[in-house]
């Protein structure tokens, strides 16, 4: 699609004389494309001839919020980067709003927005006039004083880049992504470094955002953050999509309870294995000290389940001090897949 023939926000039924415009359905503030935001289709990304991403495919739906997630130096950030058209890809092919990063990198401009992790501001302007320089290049963009008022960002707007504490520069990059008000965003942790005002109000923000149509890929490690904001999940590890899924498809499914146990004293060393065999070791109960005085028993916790947990307990002489029973949540299912070991 060129930018010319890009129907404008909120032109209503306008748009569909268009022959590319029969793709589209129309929302009050935002044209929601049918074809995905995004779709990755085999990507192979090598640095020194090392593959880090190895045939990757995956779709981000248009008007979603999609997480990808996964390890450190899983791929991600590489496979993102492909996607924002800053890195040549080895094989495979991308498409963002049915284009490609590179070869249409003038058309996608406008319709796209990028946050990095690197935020890449000047660092000797006030954070203010960054963010008003980077709007006055846009046609259409978001009303400065309100994405100021959203992020919280008039408190240093006089403040050069380079004295920002971490979490403010994050905000102003956020803030320079979304204002030209792009049809697609990518955010690499997005509140990454922020104190948890700051992360409730990037999360307002990204709600709102989505409800008008934008299409979000977003990259975080905090799995609270993918739980609240996600409608699509995909987990990458060594390059590979290995789970996706709506939060509540990836967390549901047999053994979707867990129960943790704090303990007094510190448990037997082999404490997991022989609670396992107690409950019956054929593959139902995922049992793991995850700290000395910690157990985590996941399973169809049903009553007498969590007796025998406690009546193993009491044989063992191991007083609990503490017991949380809840369903199976995003973090649990990551790191069942991904393991506990650090990279
Ligand atoms: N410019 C580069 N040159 C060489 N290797 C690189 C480069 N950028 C990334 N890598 C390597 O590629 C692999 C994937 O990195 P990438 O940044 O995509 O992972 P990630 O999933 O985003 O990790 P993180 O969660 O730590 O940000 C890592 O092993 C990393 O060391």
């Amino acid at each position: 699609m060129t930018d010319a023939s890009r129907p404008e926000r909120g032109a209503g039924r306008c748009a569909a004389h268009t022959a590319a415009a029969a793709s589209l359905f129309v929302l009050d503030s935002v044209t929601v494309p049918t074809t995905p935001a995004v779709q990755v289709t085999d990507l192979v990304k090598k640095y020194d001839g090392v593959t880090v991403v190895d045939s990757l495919s995956l779709t981000a739906a248009a008007g979603r919020v999609t997480a990808v997630l996964g390890p450190n130096g899983a791929g991600k950030t590489t496979t993102i980067e492909c996607c924002e058209g800053l890195r040549v890809q080895d094989g495979g092919t991308v498409r963002v709003l049915g284009l490609d990063p590179r070869a249409d990198a003038a058309q996608l401009r406008p319709r796209v927005g990028v946050m990095l992790q690197d935020s890449g501001l000047p660092a000797q302007k006030r954070s203010g006039e960054v963010l008003r320089h980077v709007a006055r290049m846009h046609r259409d963009p978001w009303d400065v004083a309100d994405l100021e008022e959203r992020l919280g960002l008039g408190s240093f707007a006089s403040t050069t880049v380079r004295r920002l504490s971490g979490g403010q520069r994050q905000r102003l990059a956020l803030a320079c992504a979304l204002v030209g008000r792009p049809e697609v965003v990518f955010l690499d942790e997005p509140s990454a470094g922020m104190d948890p005002q700051s992360r409730l109000a990037v999360w307002a923000l990204v709600r709102a955002l989505r409800d008008v149509g934008t299409s979000i890929i977003l990259t975080t490690h905090l799995m609270d953050e993918a739980a609240e904001l996600a409608d699509d999940v995909v987990v990458v590890d060594h390059g590979r999509v290995i789970a996706q899924g709506t939060p509540a498809e990836l967390t549901a499914g047999s053994g979707d309870q867990v129960a943790t146990f704090e303990t007094s004293a510190a448990l037997p060393r082999d404490a997991a294995a022989r609670l396992r065999s107690r409950l019956g070791d054929d593959g139902t109960w995922t049992v793991e000290a995850t700290e000395t005085t910690r157990l985590r028993v996941a399973g169809p916790l049903d009553p007498a389940a969590l007796a025998a947990v406690l009546a193993w307990c009491a044989d063992e002489d191991v007083l609990v001090t503490r017991f949380d029973l809840g369903r199976r949540t995003l973090e649990d299912f990551f790191l069942d897949l991904t393991g506990r070991s650090m990279r």
